[in-house]
């Protein structure tokens, strides 16, 4: 559907559960946040219902986020619920990558096609330190896992943070000339529990495409990766991946705006900055139409805003893993 702006809303975020087996430090206190009741979380039943509705007004692409997506019971089911609507045609995955080895062939059966990975070091003992408590290598071995499964493209999402990864930027650059996989620097975004932290630790991506022009020389810029979101790609000369960045902070891409998200709770939320959202758990739970869940879902397309006003500080009570990223 075309919103007030003339963007196409095809694509559909859901953030499945806000429980996570990580604490990275940027998202989440040592003790995690505080957690939504499970009855208050919707149910398999209820995620598919709200595809079903979504696709009947042109959504084609749907993301299963989370907190961490893969720590929710029978989450397989939804791939292969989601998978037997036809109308969409991408589904996929952002995940930690701690559980996704085991589960991967299963994943894959059940209608998944894509999937990425978040990991910001890849020096284990800095990983732990970012994530709190997470082994490097059960997420590396997920890595090879999705692309011995041809999962393409697989992508790695690294968060910059001033002092704490910046010195590893050219390793993951190295990366992607031997590897088939999509490196994206991602600008700390200063939401939740990072504010105001991220402000002081944030690394604007010009500088990190600075920094690898000066060591690697021109990177290419002729590039172009499958998917749905807002990052910008380049690649090394003769590589078998590419290095893209999502500038959210320096340069945001609002105009370009692809998509809605869905809070674990049924809250659908037309802008990832913006405090407003439309309540879709009351009515799943009234035995709304799918017609009737396509109206609330068209009023929330509807009132879209044209871009974000994170100049204006987070006053909101969400965090992150709620939201989904
Ligand atoms: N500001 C802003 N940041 C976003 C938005 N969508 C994604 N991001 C950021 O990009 C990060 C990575 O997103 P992913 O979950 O990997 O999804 P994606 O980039 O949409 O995925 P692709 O379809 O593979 O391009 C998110 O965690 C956010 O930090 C958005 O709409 N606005
Ligand atoms: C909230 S996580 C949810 C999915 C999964 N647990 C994971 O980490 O991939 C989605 C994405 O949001 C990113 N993220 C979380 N907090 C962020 C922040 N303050 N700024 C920028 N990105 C952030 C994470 O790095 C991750 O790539
Ligand atoms: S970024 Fe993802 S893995 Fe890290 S704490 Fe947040 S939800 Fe968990
Ligand atoms: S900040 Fe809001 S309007 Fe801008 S790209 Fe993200 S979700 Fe879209």
């Amino acid at each position: 559907m075309i919103d007030n702006y003339n963007r196409n809303i095809n694509y559909l975020r859901i953030s499945v559960t806000d429980r996570c087996n990580l604490r990275c430090v940027y998202c989440m206190p040592p003790e995690g946040v505080k957690q939504t009741p499970h009855s208050e979380i919707l149910s398999l039943e209820e995620f598919a219902r709200v595809v079903d509705a979504a696709s009947d007004i042109g959504i084609r692409k749907i993301r299963i986020t989370g907190g961490e997506p893969l720590v929710r019971k029978n989450i397989v089911n939804l791939f292969e619920k989601i998978s037997t609507n036809s109308a969409i045609d991408d589904i996929s995955l952002t995940t930690n990558g701690v559980l996704f080895a085991e589960m991967a062939s299963d994943l894959k059966k059940a209608g998944l096609n894509r999937v990425n990975f978040s990991l910001d070091s890849l020096n284990p003992d800095t990983f732990r330190d970012i994530t709190r408590m997470g082994k490097f290598n059960d997420v590396w071995r997920s890595i090879q896992k999705a692309l011995e499964l041809e999962l393409h493209p697989v992508k790695l999402n690294v968060v910059a943070v001033r002092g704490i990864n910046d010195h590893e930027f050219a390793d993951f650059a190295r990366l992607t000339k031997e590897i088939p996989i999509h490196v994206r620097f991602i600008e700390l975004m200063p939401i939740g529990e990072c504010n105001p932290w991220a402000v002081g630790n944030f690394i604007a991506a010009e500088e990190i495409l600075h920094g690898l022009q000066q060591k690697f020389g021109l990177l290419d810029t002729q590039v172009k990766v499958t998917g749905s979101g807002p990052a910008k790609y380049y690649c090394l000369p003769n590589s078998k991946g590419t290095i893209g960045f999502i500038t959210a902070i320096s340069e945001h891409f609002c105009a370009g705006c692809n998509r809605l998200r869905l809070t674990a709770n049924g809250q659908l939320r037309p802008c990832l900055y913006g405090k407003q959202e439309f309540d879709l758990k009351t009515p799943l739970r009234e035995g709304a139409s799918r017609q009737e869940l396509a109206k609330i879902i068209t009023k929330a397309i509807r009132h879209k805003p044209s871009q974000h006003h994170m100049e204006d500080g987070w006053r909101d009570r969400r965090v992150m893993s709620q939201i989904g990223g």
